[in-house]
């Protein structure tokens, strides 16, 4: 991976060289704090280990009763599904991969009926085990599996944490069951067993996943000048400092924009505490040009845009015209025209003095993908030790899962019932 910083913010460069200095001093220090983290695999920096930890064999060992399967569909939300998504989403493969994350009933149900069940793996993932989401879903799929006369103990496994609800079922059935590794956040467990089941029955290469996640951890080191991800990190602090506080994160290939929905969570859920964070926006390339890059270019000062593109891909040609005005086009490429307007993005920011960075892999593979993701994943740890952060927690999350718990009658959650319809204004 590779970082390239556009420093401009409001006509001035926004992090002088002394100011980037000083900044290098302050990510010596939270190096300090992740390598400390790391090595005593405390929770949320084992996360930073996965590249080392995490055992493809066991992995593919798990999900080879499945590999006849014309689909896989993963029941999870939130860091247990989004990793998976990504992945799957962003390389192509032979075995479809669907995911149930939201409870839409219309959704569940068109999505039900489309599959064939008796052909689809199901992978039930869920870190606590006890996520409302997640197994009303699982009770509606096993229902529907029944009901279409398919045995669901042959066609499911779980992937789940030491206890819960989930750990029960998997006991109880005798059904094939992962671990959630123990002090992996679910937004940090994508090259966990909970990231790369789906990638494994899908055929990909997990393995080069975790090169590319392990040679982006080799290069943390105690300065932001020699590690993309730190100085990621760390620029994406100090621009939320000087005001960039939201980060519209681009990527140039169709194939990655499940990866910027990963990002969100990964940068919301982390960082977004103690009136601090910044608020990721996700966009596409070239897509969005027509449409966000005006607010981006133009819209108040508070944005640093994130751009992120594979410098190599399968390209087509455009075929030759004589039509008027278009022979431009002619003899080049739709890469070509990607990449002039991924530049020509850049450069338009970087006129009107919006802060901007440029990530690159070589390519949307395996490996780049395993580049990006633990490059992302660290560049927020670094972010977190920087703004003094509880990076690896989600109380406002939690907030949200009890309330909706309690007005379901799951418990009692007065804090809720308080607050519900206060000072709201209703026009009909
Ligand atoms: O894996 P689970 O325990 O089901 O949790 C799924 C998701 O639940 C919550 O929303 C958390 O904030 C997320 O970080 C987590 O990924």
């Amino acid at each position: 991976m590779r970082t390239d910083i556009g420093n401009a913010l409001g006509g001035e460069p926004a992090l002088t060289r002394d100011a980037l200095d000083e900044l290098d001093a302050d990510v010596a220090a939270a190096h300090e704090r992740i390598a400390a983290g790391m090595a005593d695999d405390e929770f949320g920096y084992a996360a930073l280990n996965l590249p080392e930890t995490a055992d493809p064999e066991r992995i593919r060992a798990a999900v080879e009763p499945f590999a006849d399967s014309e689909a896989v569909l993963t029941v999870g939300i939130g860091g247990s599904a989004l990793g998976a998504a990504t992945l799957s989403n962003a390389l192509a493969s032979d075995i479809d991969a669907y995911y149930l994350d939201n409870v839409d009933p219309e959704h569940t149900t068109r999505l039900l009926d489309s599959l064939d069940l008796s052909r689809t793996a199901v992978n039930v993932v869920s870190n606590s085990g006890t996520t409302a989401e997640t197994l009303s879903n699982f009770l509606v799929v096993r229902e529907a599996m029944e009901s279409a006369g398919v045995d669901w103990t042959e066609r499911t496994f779980v992937t789940t944490g030491p206890e819960g609800n989930l750990r029960n079922l998997a006991t109880k059935h005798d059904l094939p069951a992962l671990d959630v590794p123990a002090g992996v956040p679910g937004r940090f467990s994508v090259l966990s067993t909970v990231g790369l089941a789906v990638a494994a029955i899908q055929g990909h290469d997990i393995d080069a996943v975790l090169a590319g996640a392990a040679a982006e951890r080799e290069r943390l080191a105690g300065s932001l000048y020699d590690s993309p991800a730190y100085a990621y990190g760390a620029t994406t602090y100090a621009l939320a400092q000087r005001g960039a506080l939201t980060n519209a994160f681009m990527p140039y290939a169709e194939s990655l924009e499940t990866f910027a929905e990963w990002f969100a969570q990964l940068w919301a859920e982390s960082l977004g505490k103690d009136g601090q964070g910044q608020t990721p926006a996700r966009a596409l390339g070239a897509t969005d040009q027509h449409s966000q890059l005006q607010l981006y270019r133009a819209g108040p000062r508070d944005k640093l845009v994130t751009l992120v593109r594979p410098t190599e891909r399968a390209d087509r040609d455009i075929p030759e015209t004589d039509l008027e005005g278009l022979s431009y086009l002619g003899g080049e490429s739709l890469g070509t025209l990607l990449d002039a307007e991924f530049e020509a993005t850049e450069a338009s920011l970087t006129a009107a003095d919006c802060p901007n960075v440029r990530l690159e892999i070589d390519r949307v593979d395996e490996r780049g993908l395993g580049e990006l993701l633990f490059g992302m994943e660290a560049a927020c740890v670094c972010y977190g030790e920087l703004a003094d952060l509880s990076t690896f927690t989600q109380p406002a999350v939690e907030w949200g899962k009890k309330a909706a718990r309690g007005l379901l009658g799951g418990g009692e959650f007065e804090e809720a019932e308080a607050v519900r319809g206060k000072d709201r204004l209703v026009v009909e």
